[in-house]
């Protein structure tokens, strides 16, 4: 994506302003900054639900539209509440075309995937939270995406279920080799996940900075506790808390 920027009419003043990013095929890049930078609208940018203002956008060398080549994964999980668990990951199947007996063989093997493979008739109301994002999950990788969106996907998990599904992730994630942008506000799940970690902050200089994470895959516990994971959650942690103390709007200006 080259020289984007958003401007919401309610808004007044961009959202986003003269991003440039390139993602190279299978990366995986984690996006943190302060709340309200813009981090939702530069995903919603890329899955073709908004259009851009100026500067352009292209996935595989086409711009962005809503279809199953992009996966999305929400904080919320986004399941259908009347809908069993399997009908729920073959849905977006459904919608593109493909033959129940194909849909439901596809969902079946995503679930056992994510070690749901007895929880198909289930219904989401019966699922725990980390349950529900491994359906959601699922779901996402049962449509072959060529690029993956995840905004903040395990906020509103427990801190031990977040760790075991961010390892998850980082499983389903090398066996694909996708593309994917995660969007988080833990500087050491950025770490953690990523290939490169990109900092926005508010307009008028939406990126920030992007730092590379140069430690060995596969990511494990083990990886936590690393001397250069330590120093990148230091810098990561004190680059973000400057940009939130040093914004004027930011409740927390001059506060440290
Ligand atoms: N549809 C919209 N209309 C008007 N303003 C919007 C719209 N969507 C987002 N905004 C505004 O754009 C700004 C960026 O919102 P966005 O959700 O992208 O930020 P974020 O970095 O993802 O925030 P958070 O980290 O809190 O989730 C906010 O000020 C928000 O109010």
């Amino acid at each position: 994506m080259a020289n984007v920027s958003k401007t919401f009419a309610r808004a007044g003043e961009p959202t986003i302003s003269d991003f440039s990013l390139t993602v190279a095929p299978g990366e995986l890049v984690s996006i943190l900054g302060p709340s309200g930078c813009g981090k939702t609208t530069l995903l919603r940018l890329v899955d073709g639900l908004l259009s851009l203002d100026a500067g352009s956008i292209h996935i595989g060398g086409t711009p962005p539209q809503p279809s199953r080549r992009i996966g999305f994964v929400f904080q919320s999980f986004r399941l259908i509440p009347w809908a069993t668990v399997l009908d729920n990951v073959a849905f977006p199947l459904e919608l593109a075309g493909i033959a129940r007996h194909e849909r439901e063989d596809i969902a079946r093997h995503w679930l056992d995937r994510v070690g749901l493979g007895r929880n198909g008739k289930s219904y989401p109301s019966e699922l725990s939270g980390g349950m529900k994002q491994r359906v959601a999950l699922a779901r996402a990788f049962a449509g072959d995406p060529d690029v993956l969106l995840l905004d903040e996907p395990f906020a509103s998990l427990d801190a031990q279920t977040r760790e075991i599904m961010q390892l998850e992730l980082l499983r389903l994630w090398e066996e694909r080799k996708l593309t994917a942008l995660f969007v988080t506000h833990s500087v050491e799940e950025a770490i953690l996940l990523a290939d490169r970690v990109v900092v926005m902050g508010p307009a008028p200089a939406s990126l920030r900075e992007i730092v590379e994470v140069n430690l060995p895959r596969p990511r494990t516990d083990a990886v936590r506790s690393a001397s250069e994971f330590l120093d990148l959650r230091m810098r990561l942690t004190r680059m973000i808390r400057d940009l939130i103390t040093s914004d004027p709007r930011s409740p927390f200006f001059n506060r440290l």
